[in-house]
């Protein structure tokens, strides 16, 4: 089992790449840490729109929770951008060669580690976010690609504009992978927008942070 944290402190993407690197060792010679990269793709929309005034990707998993586009990457044998930008291939479709992502799109990385039952050499995962400011016309050609996605239908059931204005709250209900209803909640100042409190009389919805791997989970 993961160990279930809600408050684990951000780190900048070269302290979470340091992890578990020793004196004498490469990357690739850190098993203990699993790297896990998403991105949130967003662009403003047209002046007039209702406020936010932006549209937010995130998709529909197999899982039936919410996600951001992006998947594990391995860190040892590629950067953190290149296998971020082989999963937005799978999960997007071609109009993802474009995003051409890099280091100072990087917004922070959590760590999860593996609790005392968990088992086998994984030290834990580390969570990367990215967040990548498109043109309006550049996210519809992602939105329109979908469909012809590898993955679409398979992993990735659809992409979704996240309801940023009155539906936010009732959008942060559902349930969520990994902590990406943490970092959607820590993007939202990036656009000008206020966090919703939880609603009254009811706990924060459970955000389950991380899963143990079973299949493709
Ligand atoms: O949007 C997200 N933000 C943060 N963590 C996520 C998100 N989506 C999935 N995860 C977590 O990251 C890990 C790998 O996720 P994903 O299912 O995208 O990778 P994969 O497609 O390579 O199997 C899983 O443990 C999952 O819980």
């Amino acid at each position: 089992m993961w160990e279930r944290r809600e408050q684990q402190p951000l780190l900048n993407r070269e302290a979470a790449l340091a992890l578990g690197r020793t004196g004498t060792g490469t990357r690739a010679a850190e098993p203990g840490w699993r790297h896990a990269c998403h991105v949130l793709l967003y662009a403003p929309l047209p002046a007039g729109s209702p406020p936010p005034g932006y549209a937010v990707l995130m998709q529909l998993r197999f899982d039936g929770r919410f996600g951001f586009p992006g998947g594990l990457v391995e860190p040892g044998g590629e950067s953190l951008e290149a296998g971020l930008h082989r999963e937005l291939l799978e999960e997007l479709g071609p109009a993802a060669s474009e995003l051409r992502l890099q280091p100072r799109h990087h917004r922070g990385a959590r760590v999860w580690p593996l609790g005392r039952t968990g088992s086998g050499s994984d030290a834990g995962l580390v969570t990367h976010f990215y967040i990548r400011r498109l043109r309006l016309e550049e996210l519809a050609a992602i939105e329109r690609g979908g469909p012809t996605a590898p993955e679409h239908g398979l992993e990735v059931q659809g992409l979704v504009r996240v309801p940023l204005g009155r539906g936010l709250p009732a959008f942060l209900q559902h349930r969520f992978a990994g902590d990406a209803r943490e970092q959607l909640l820590g993007a939202l100042p990036t656009l000008g927008i206020r966090a919703p409190p939880p609603p009254n009389n009811e706990d924060p919805p459970n955000t389950e942070p991380l899963t143990p791997k079973q299949g493709k989970e």
